[in-house]
């Protein structure tokens, strides 16, 4: 790689510039969970749906019961009982109560209920020691949501709370963007996956596993489809095989200066993807660009594990971002005190594992660096929660220094 390395920010420009949320699909609630939303949802209907008790009891009439206490109970019958979802007397007469559930609709001439901890639970006849205010336990029609009320704005980011409302109201659908179908291909004949038996020269396949967590935490769809080995015609059939329905295509390893880089030479016969270096450590060799008749993006990333997870951190996370209309990640997301020093490499920004820590007042935050810089070292990787960043201009941090981190094991929709 003799040609000019690109800056992080460059080459995510670049990954970033052509890219558009895209069309937007109906789907069941569930799978809404952290989707953009886009429309403007307004209530078909009214929460309360009917005014109804909010306690186990009696429904009465409050002017039957409005003196009633301790020294000077009421006795009133008992006409019938009302559950919730359950069919019971739909309205009462002057002097008489009905037994009434916490959610059932109240009946007419009723305009208070009386909690049964107030009563001897009578059945047929209840004796009554306390007087309801006027309409207590009642919850009314609307007092909640209206019908046509405005509930979730187009472009909200859904969660569980939007859901269950979504649910409330009866919707069984609703309009988001779609999570991006990605599917990872790890390439490298020295490659097996976990379970089978290695030979002398050969190692597990973590990368497609690391890639695919990755992209579901990310909140798109991960069709991890294992290993390839280093043969440029394997590579690409299997390449365009899985073309079919993906919207994102990411491959680890093959991308370097080696013999048998595989990813970069089978796909620079196509002409759509770029090669070159991105000044960082982990993670400089990348590739960028589009492949088949639909112009899927492809990301290759470099096989070593600690570049690709990094790298698909950097740029293929606000990539998918980006396809759900989501905003794409803006990183250094903390500033922290360094607890030791630490060395980098000139002219490239340094990514480093650490352990970040907040005390109890969350006031101050600290990160300690977990290991070394080797691209290799997925144990230190597993132990770390955040990625110390040196900037291009620094070879040297000392102790104490404060420092930008990258917080890492972000959900879907945090950024
Ligand atoms: N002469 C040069 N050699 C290398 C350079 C360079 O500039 N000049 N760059 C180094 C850097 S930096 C990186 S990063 C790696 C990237 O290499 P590749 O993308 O071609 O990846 P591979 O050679 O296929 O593998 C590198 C390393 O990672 C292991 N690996 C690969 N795939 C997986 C996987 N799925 N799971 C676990 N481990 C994997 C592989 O066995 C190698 O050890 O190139 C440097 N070399
Ligand atoms: O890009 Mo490499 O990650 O420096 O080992």
């Amino acid at each position: 790689m003799t040609d000019a390395l690109l800056s992080v920010d460059e080459f995510r420009a670049k990954v970033l510039a052509d890219l558009v949320p895209a069309a937007p699909v109906e789907v069941e609630l569930l799978d809404a969970l952290g989707l953009v939303c886009v429309e403007d949802v307004t209530a078909p209907l009214s929460l309360p749906r009917f005014d109804n008790s909010a306690m186990d009891g009696y429904a009465v009439r409050r002017e039957d019961v409005v003196g009633a206490s301790e020294d000077a109970p009421v006795e009133l019958p008992v006409v019938g009982e009302i559950g919730a979802g359950r069919a019971g007397p739909s309205g009462i007469e002057a002097g008489t109560v009905t037994k009434i559930m916490t959610g059932a609709p109240m009946p007419h001439g009723a305009d208070a209920v009386v909690p049964y901890e107030w009563t001897d639970r009578g059945a047929g006849v209840v004796r009554i020691t306390q007087a309801p205010a006027e309409a207590q336990h009642i919850r009314r029609v609307g007092g909640d949501v209206r019908e046509g009320d405005h509930l979730i704005s187009a472009g909200t980011v859904l969660g569980p709370r939007h859901v269950g409302l979504l649910a409330a109201v009866g919707r069984p659908t609703v309009m988001v963007r779609p999570r991006p179908v990605v599917v990872i291909l790890s390439t490298g004949s020295e490659l097996r996956a976990p379970g089978e038996e290695l030979g002398a020269d050969s190692i597990y396949d973590g990368n497609s596993y690391l890639l695919a967590a990755s992209v579901t935490r990310a909140g798109a769809v991960a069709r991890r489809v294992g290993i390839v080995p280093d043969d440029q015609d394997a590579f690409l059939a299997v390449l365009h095989e899985q073309l079919v329905g993906a919207d994102v295509v990411v491959t680890s390893g093959g991308v370097s200066q080696g013999d048998f880089d595989v990813v970069k030479a089978a796909l620079r016969t196509l002409g759509t993807v770029w090669f070159g270096g991105v000044a960082m450590q982990p993670g400089k060799p990348q590739g960028f660009g589009v492949v088949g008749e639909r112009r899927v993006p492809i990301f290759t990333l470099p096989g070593n594990p600690v570049s690709s997870y990094i790298s698909f951190e950097l740029f293929v996370r606000p990539a998918l971002r980006t396809l759900m209309g989501l905003e794409p990640v803006v990183e250094p997301t903390t500033t922290a005190t360094l607890e030791g020093a630490v060395s980098s490499l000139s002219g490239k920004r340094q990514f480093l594992r650490g352990r970040y820590s907040r005390d109890d007042s969350g006031a101050t935050v600290t990160v300690k660096p977990v290991g070394g810089s080797g691209s290799h070292l997925v144990g230190d990787l597993a132990a770390s929660n955040a990625l110390i960043v040196v900037p291009e201009e620094l070879t040297e941090v000392v102790d104490g220094a404060q420092v930008q981190v990258v917080v890492l094991d972000r959900g879907a929709t945090d950024g």
